[in-house]
């Protein structure tokens, strides 16, 4: 990692060609560069139309819109400037390379305006990982959740519980001073204890959601599974409107796990198909069945299909069951969905019932948690307050102790500490210019 005394620049919009182009420049040499090309600088967060220039040839490279934002109160804490280029491929790229010419300026690896934003203070680390998960995100749900994120949504709430945190923590240590003196100062533990029974609650509330909010990030997995030959490959292809299965009338054609992706109630689906459940000789088929079951077994949702109506194994109980080739006749059982991919009946009641699963699984209201990260941290602060709202035995030292490892684990949530090797792996996801 190069030092911040370096300005970085890239293109932070698309890839060319497209209607306008912004490159972005973070650093001490920002103001400089922008006056190498422009001529001037324009005055803080004012837009200025003018040509820029090669400042070695004089020659003009394109007429852009020009800002100026001073550090510190800039998206990366330095000073930043932009310029607004028409998007054509040779017009960035003679920007870019005149850019790199100048004294000071390089090229941004992926993610580092965020890595110095985040190093100046100016984001948190579950900011930052909003941040990484609004560009990422495909379905609304996505994206209400990551910019819930990553606009300090968890980060206030974890200031709010790292303050009750310091005053229960206050309350103890009180105790322990008065107790030095010969008194017992029950009453001070009594009103920490009243500070962080609801504080517990609190935070294993918000682990309790942990699970949909990773849900709606990674997308709900659902499975569809049954016997050879019920048209599962077919119910794959339909709802994904691609011919993305080989489908046939031989029964064991389908082997490998299939996933396509769809986007179903503002949920992002991975759509699984899988080999028919029998008992086989073949090697091969047998390996499919084992993968088929392991990936149902695993799914958040299980389509269960068959054509004669035979019910799912136990594993399988939860699931959605579905009796296929209703055009061929034959009733629909209790609480089964008659479809027939021939003739469209029953797609739209299968899709309702779908809609209905996906928003109890992944529905409503933003989680605060959503990254595996950000769950372990937050569980083990929830393990050391429910610890400190126990009985002590008169050693108030252990709950001191106690809150002190929850604030702990509260501050590695939000990247206070303990945070490099976490920062490396999150930043090389990001696309450079962010
Ligand atoms: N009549 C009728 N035939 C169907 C329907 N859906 C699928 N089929 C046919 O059933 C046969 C098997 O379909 P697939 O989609 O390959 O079935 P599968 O469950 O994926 O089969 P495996 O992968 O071998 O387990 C094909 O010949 C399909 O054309 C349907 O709704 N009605
Ligand atoms: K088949
Ligand atoms: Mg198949």
């Amino acid at each position: 990692m190069a030092t911040f005394e370096d300005t970085i620049f890239a293109l932070s919009s698309g890839r060319p060609p497209s209607g306008v182009a912004v490159v972005r420049l973070s650093g001490p040499a920002a103001g400089d560069a922008v006056r190498a090309l422009l001529g001037d600088l324009p005055p803080p967060r004012f837009a200025r139309y003018g040509a820029l220039r090669d400042p070695a040839r004089g020659e003009v490279l394109d007429r852009a819109l020009v800002l100026f934002f001073p550090g510190p109160a800039s998206t990366t804490g330095e000073d930043v400037a932009e310029l607004h280029l028409h998007g054509g491929r040779a017009v960035v790229a003679a920007v870019l390379r005149v850019l790199g010419a100048l004294p000071g300026l390089r090229p941004a690896e992926a993610g580092e305006f965020t890595r110095r934003a985040f190093a100046r203070g100016k984001m948190d680390l579950a900011e930052v990982e909003g941040l990484a998960d609004l560009v990422a995100a495909e379905t609304e749900a996505q994206r209400r959740q990551a910019l819930a994120l990553a606009s300090g949504a968890l980060s206030r709430r974890i200031a709010d519980w790292r303050a009750g945190l310091v005053q229960a923590l206050a309350l103890v240590e009180a105790s322990i001073d008065f107790s030095d003196e010969g008194d017992v100062p029950d009453d001070l533990v009594a009103e920490a204890q009243a500070v962080i029974g609801p504080l517990a609650a609190d935070v294993a509330a918000a682990l309790s959601d942990a699970d949909r909010g990773e849900r709606v990030r990674a997308g709900l997995t659902v499975a569809i599974a049954g016997p050879p030959n019920a048209g599962k490959s077919t119910l794959l292809n339909r709802l994904a409107g691609r011919e993305a299965a080989i489908v046939s009338p031989v029964p064991g054609t389908t082997r490998d796990v299939l996933e396509v992706h769809l986007e179903l109630a503002g949920q992002a689906v991975l759509l699984l198909d899988t080999a028919g459940l029998r008992e086989s000789v073949d090697m091969v088929e047998q390996e499919g069945v084992r993968r088929a079951l392991a990936r149902a077994e695993a799914a958040d949702l299980v389509l269960w299909l068959s054509e004669a109506g035979e019910p799912p194994p136990a594993a399988l109980a939860r699931a959605i069951r579905v009796r296929t080739k209703a055009d061929l006749g034959g009733g629909v059982p209790d609480g089964w969905i008659g479809l027939s991919t021939h003739t469209g009946e029953g797609v739209e009641a299968l899709l309702a019932c779908l809609e209905t699963e996906a928003e109890g699984l992944a529905g409503g209201e933003p989680a605060l948690v959503s990254r595996e990260r950000q769950r372990l941290a937050l569980a083990e602060a929830a393990g050391h307050l429910s610890r400190a709202a126990g009985d002590f035995g008169g050693q108030e030292e252990l709950r001191a102790e106690e809150l002190r490892l929850a604030a702990r684990a509260l501050d590695r949530v939000i990247g206070r500490v303990d945070v490099e090797d976490v920062l490396d792996a999150l930043f090389v996801t990001f696309c450079i210019g962010k």
